[in-house]
């Protein structure tokens, strides 16, 4: 885990997003049954599980994207069902998302693309927009001549920055990531986790991060969730997860893969034994 910023033990963190009972399903698919799931502030919760399993389900779902058969949701001490129409639009500026491959409006600029959810729910003047669309811009370690180009015009690696910059365009407390780190080669992928991790230290964002990415996992995730069998499986450190029976589990964080990759604080190249 992340040593050097490890977040405070979970008993005395406030909890961002709290999730009990969670059921989603579309027809006679169960996707997730009874499901339950904490995220603390300040941390960086990696969220994995095998393809299919419901990982983006479980996301949009929290995001109101998705209706629930059952269950409540309550993000930054709030009952998404029992608050009033201006009080949801004040969470709503609290969270930041960047759903996979970016999902960014090809025909807008990146600046007009960060420019959008001011446009949504402020009422700013031009110049101020333009000016806080290039702080995010240099936030995500963009040079200040991406805020004209078009998403075609940039590469992998930039589109996710871009992305995050939107993200990040109400400076929110809670940001969404899914698989943020899928289509960059290694290198690319461990800029952005450290980006990430920068971001979390300086703005002290919360930050919930389906991947797939291992290296990301035992490099910048404080604590990991395992979605499997249609609830968590199991949460916790990566420590947790390396002592954790189940057989995905297991096979995922002892894999071949996984051997390969140095632990932070641990000494060798070879640690997860
Ligand atoms: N809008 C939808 N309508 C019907 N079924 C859906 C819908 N969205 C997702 N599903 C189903 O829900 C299940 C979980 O899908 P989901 O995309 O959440 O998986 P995932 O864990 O994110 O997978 P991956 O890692 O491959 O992205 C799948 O069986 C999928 O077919």
């Amino acid at each position: 885990m992340n040593e050097a910023s490890a977040a405070p033990a979970t008993q005395e963190r406030e909890t961002v997003l709290s999730v009990r009972g969670l059921t989603v399903g579309f027809g006679d698919n169960i996707v997730l049954d009874n499901l339950d799931l904490d995220v603390y502030r300040g941390e960086i919760l990696g969220f994995v599980g095998a393809s299919g399993v419901g990982k983006s389900v479980l996301m949009r779902t929290v995001l109101r994207l998705l209706p629930r058969r059952a269950g409540s949701i309550r993000i930054l001490g709030a009952d998404y069902d029992r608050v009033s129409e201006t009080e949801r639009m004040n969470l709503d500026t609290r969270l930041g998302v960047l759903f996979q491959h970016g999902a960014l409006f090809s025909a807008l600029t990146v600046k007009e693309n960060i420019q959008l959810p001011m446009r949504e729910y402020l009422d700013l003047p031009q110049w101020l927009m333009d000016e806080l669309a290039y702080l995010k811009i240099s936030l995500v370690g963009l040079d200040r001549d991406a805020a004209d180009k078009y998403p075609s015009e940039l590469s992998g690696g930039m589109t996710k920055r871009a992305a995050l910059a939107r993200a990040l365009a109400l400076d929110p407390d809670l940001v969404f990531l899914d698989e943020p780190t899928s289509g960059l080669d290694p290198i690319g992928a461990a800029e952005f986790d450290e980006l990430i991790a920068q971001l979390r230290d300086t703005l002290g964002l919360t930050v919930y991060m389906v991947t797939h990415d291992l290296d990301s996992l035992f490099s910048v995730c404080d604590r990991i969730a395992v979605l499997g069998q249609k609830r968590v499986l199991v949460e916790g450190t990566l420590d947790d997860m390396l002592a954790c029976d189940d057989e995905w589990v297991k096979t995922y964080f002892r894999g071949k893969r996984a051997r390969s990759i140095p632990r932070p604080g641990h000494s060798g190249d070879n640690p997860v034994k």
